[in-house]
């Protein structure tokens, strides 16, 4: 990093984007606070709508997704990616998993050497079934301590009104996850450290699948128990495929395995939870999709979620049915009943 301003941009003006970048400006005003003689942090927002970057600019607001929620009056916005990314020491990365690599392509030429590159993507690429991080680490061919992810319990709406959270700051290069914990801890959020880039990864890509079943099963009218079931087999699910990708199981069982999923599951912010919830009450696939504006990450990465974990030899029970339901016109009804027909087994770990 340079020695004067610390330079950051997010990119990616949508609900998470525009929240993480509330979150660095407020940390940055809090670290001054704390110690005036502290690098200051400058944060601009790269969108692609002007109306956005405007009322961002003018009202310290995103009205689109926010409206009446007060951002921090440091925080700039700009539809100018070249001039966003000119000598940013950190790039954060909030667009849709599946549209990465195109971006990624456009932006790169206009990137730092040395800069450092978060995502706060919770997808699987189709295709490549490449994770966020792979796909970064591919496009800009960075090495990996300059590669690092942001996952945990966070719907963006409740961070936005500043109530407590908390998430993980994941690099294999622990260094590079401190330094970025640092600039991301503000008074209401609180970043973890782990060097487990895998586990992290898979853990928010595999709730956004659980979610979407979890919504069917509030669809078709079930209550706590199935929901239980579905989140606790779900977790078991998704430490096998992590592990079998070699995370550490453990990572699952924290703030970007369990956290996230109970987060998710629980929640109507939730647009997995609610595009499940919509089918499994009986709305048509290209109704929801048609109602959906924000990006349900869950639809499209079940798919490639489900490919690494054949490719892995790992069972998928959940994630066969939410892409059975998502991608091949099965009815929740007949998921339910492939699903509860499946063969007796032990209720064991890994199994
Ligand atoms: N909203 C949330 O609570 C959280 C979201 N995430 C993850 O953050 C990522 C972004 O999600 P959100 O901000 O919620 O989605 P969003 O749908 O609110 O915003 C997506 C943004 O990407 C832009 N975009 C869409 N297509 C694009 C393209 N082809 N090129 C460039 N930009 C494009 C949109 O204009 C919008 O500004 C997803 O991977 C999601 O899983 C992670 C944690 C929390
Ligand atoms: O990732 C999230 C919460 O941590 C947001 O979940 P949705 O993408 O389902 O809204």
């Amino acid at each position: 990093m340079g020695t004067d301003n610390v330079r950051i941009a997010v990119l990616g003006a949508g609900s998470w984007g525009t929240v993480f970048a509330n979150i660095i400006a407020d940390a940055a005003d809090l670290a001054r606070e704390r110690d005036p003689g502290a690098r200051p942090v400058e944060v601009v927002l790269w969108g692609r709508r002007a109306s956005v970057v405007d009322a961002v600019n003018e009202t310290s607001e995103n009205p689109d997704y926010f409206p009446g929620i007060g951002l921090n009056p440091r925080l700039r916005a700009t539809t100018d990616a070249a001039g966003a990314l000119a000598g940013a020491d950190v790039v954060v990365l909030a667009v849709p998993s599946q549209t990465l690599r195109a971006n990624l392509v456009e932006w790169r030429p206009h990137l730092r050497e040395d800069a450092v590159v978060v995502s706060l993507m919770k997808g699987v690429e189709l295709g490549t079934c490449l994770r966020v991080s792979q796909i970064i680490a591919q496009v800009l061919e960075y090495p990996e301590e300059r590669i690092a992810v942001v996952s945990g319990p966070n719907l963006a709406r409740e961070i936005a009104e500043r109530q407590p959270a908390t998430a993980v700051v994941a690099c294999p290069h622990e260094e590079t996850a401190v330094r970025l914990q640092s600039l991301f801890k503000s008074a209401y959020f609180r970043p973890y450290t782990s060097t487990d880039l895998v586990g992290v990864e898979i853990g928010g890509a595999m709730k956004n699948v659980i979610g979407l079943a979890v919504g069917v099963a509030e669809g078709m009218g079930f209550g706590d128990n199935t929901k239980a079931s579905l989140i606790t087999r779900g977790l078991a699910e998704t430490t096998r495929l992590a592990v079998a990708l070699g995370a550490d199981e453990h990572t699952l069982s924290g703030l970007a395995g369990m956290g996230d999923l109970v987060a998710t599951c629980s929640s109507p912010l939730s647009r997995n939870r609610t595009f499940g919830e919509k089918l499994g009450a009986g709305k048509t696939l290209e109704q929801v999709v048609a109602e959906t504006r924000q990006t349900a990450e869950g639809v499209k990465s079940s798919e490639s979620v489900l490919e690494l974990g054949w490719a892995n030899g790992v069972d998928m029970p959940i994630t066969e049915a939410v892409v059975k339901m998502m991608h091949h016109d099965l009815s929740p009804a007949e998921a339910l009943v492939a699903f509860m027909s499946r063969t007796s087994k032990p209720e064991r770990y890994g199994v």
